[in-house]
């Protein structure tokens, strides 16, 4: 059988560790729970702060799905709790941190890296999916790498890091809209698919299809699909990218069949 009943968290049940990371909305850290040894990650954020931006009801609604989600490529959140001013996230901790600084250190992946990657993304999005969940900000700075090298996604939705640890443009967000988003037209889950065809591109090319020095440029392309793809990247990842990035949501490469294309069955036997 699985855990016992949630426990009841304070604040003293954890020993105090690095702080990983700062969001806007609190600040990020490594704790170790004092009775089990458990090392987690533990996100603080001011009440006040959480009334002031009105997220307290995204925020309850947040935390009831992410408590409901199991899935090895999406992060986990543990429980939460709350004493006078604050509020605490208890959230599994990732060993390798943020998958956007290893992209960043090597420049781009090959084709072995990126595919497992990406198969991993079609699967965890999938399951959100059938579970009615559009996640809509996938990006490489919502991935982080686990110590087995596997990846999960985690909702970094409502902490907007600083710029400088960030991408150049301030507006590394635009990047990764679909065309139905950047042109406020409804959107269904079908965006996350469209997402995951930018991030295939920036695995392998290192920067995003259509960035641009602005706002109005990097529209343009995407709304355009005005795509354009170097020739060093394989037949195989070319043609997967291309099926992601469909103008008409329809027409998008269904998530389900991402583990039978070729880039991925070709690249499989080479994961480790
Ligand atoms: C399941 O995850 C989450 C669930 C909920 C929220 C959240 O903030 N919800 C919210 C807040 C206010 C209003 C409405 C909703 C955030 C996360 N997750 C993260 O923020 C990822 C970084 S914390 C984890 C973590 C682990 N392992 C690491 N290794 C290196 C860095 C690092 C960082």
């Amino acid at each position: 059988g699985g855990p016992g009943p949630a426990r009841v968290f304070t604040l003293d049940d954890f020993e105090i560790g690095k702080k990983l990371g700062k969001g806007k909305f609190g600040r990020v850290y490594c704790v170790r729970d004092r009775k089990t040894g458990y090392i987690c990650a533990l996100k603080v954020m001011d009440k006040k702060e959480l009334i002031e931006y009105k997220v307290e009801k995204q925020f309850r609604r947040e935390v009831e799905i992410q408590s409901n989600l199991r899935h090895p490529n999406i992060s986990r959140l543990y429980g939460h709790f709350h004493d006078e001013k604050k509020v605490y996230l208890l959230i599994e901790y990732v060993a390798q941190g943020e998958l956007f600084k290893v992209l960043r250190r090597k420049g781009k992946f090959n084709d072995v890296r990126a595919s497992k990657y990406i198969a991993q993304m079609a699967d965890a999005l999938s399951y959100l999916h059938k579970k009615h969940i559009i996640h809509r900000d996938i990006k490489p700075e919502n991935i982080l790498l686990g110590l087995d090298g596997n990846i999960k996604i985690s909702d970094f939705g409502w902490s907007v890091h600083a710029p400088s640890s960030r991408r150049t443009t301030m507006c590394g967000t635009l990047d990764y809209l679909s065309p139905e988003m950047v042109e406020d037209r409804k959107h269904d889950y079908r965006v996350d698919i469209w997402s995951l065809g930018i991030l295939t591109y920036e695995f392998l090319v290192g920067n995003p299809p259509f960035e641009e020095q602005g706002h109005t440029a990097t529209y343009r392309r995407i709304s355009k699909v005005d795509l354009r793809i170097p020739s060093f990247v394989s037949p195989e990842a070319a043609d997967i990218i291309k099926r992601f990035l469909q103008h008409s949501p329809e027409k998008r490469f269904p998530l389900e069949q991402v583990a039978n294309h070729p880039w991925i069955i070709k690249n499989r036997p080479y994961w480790n």
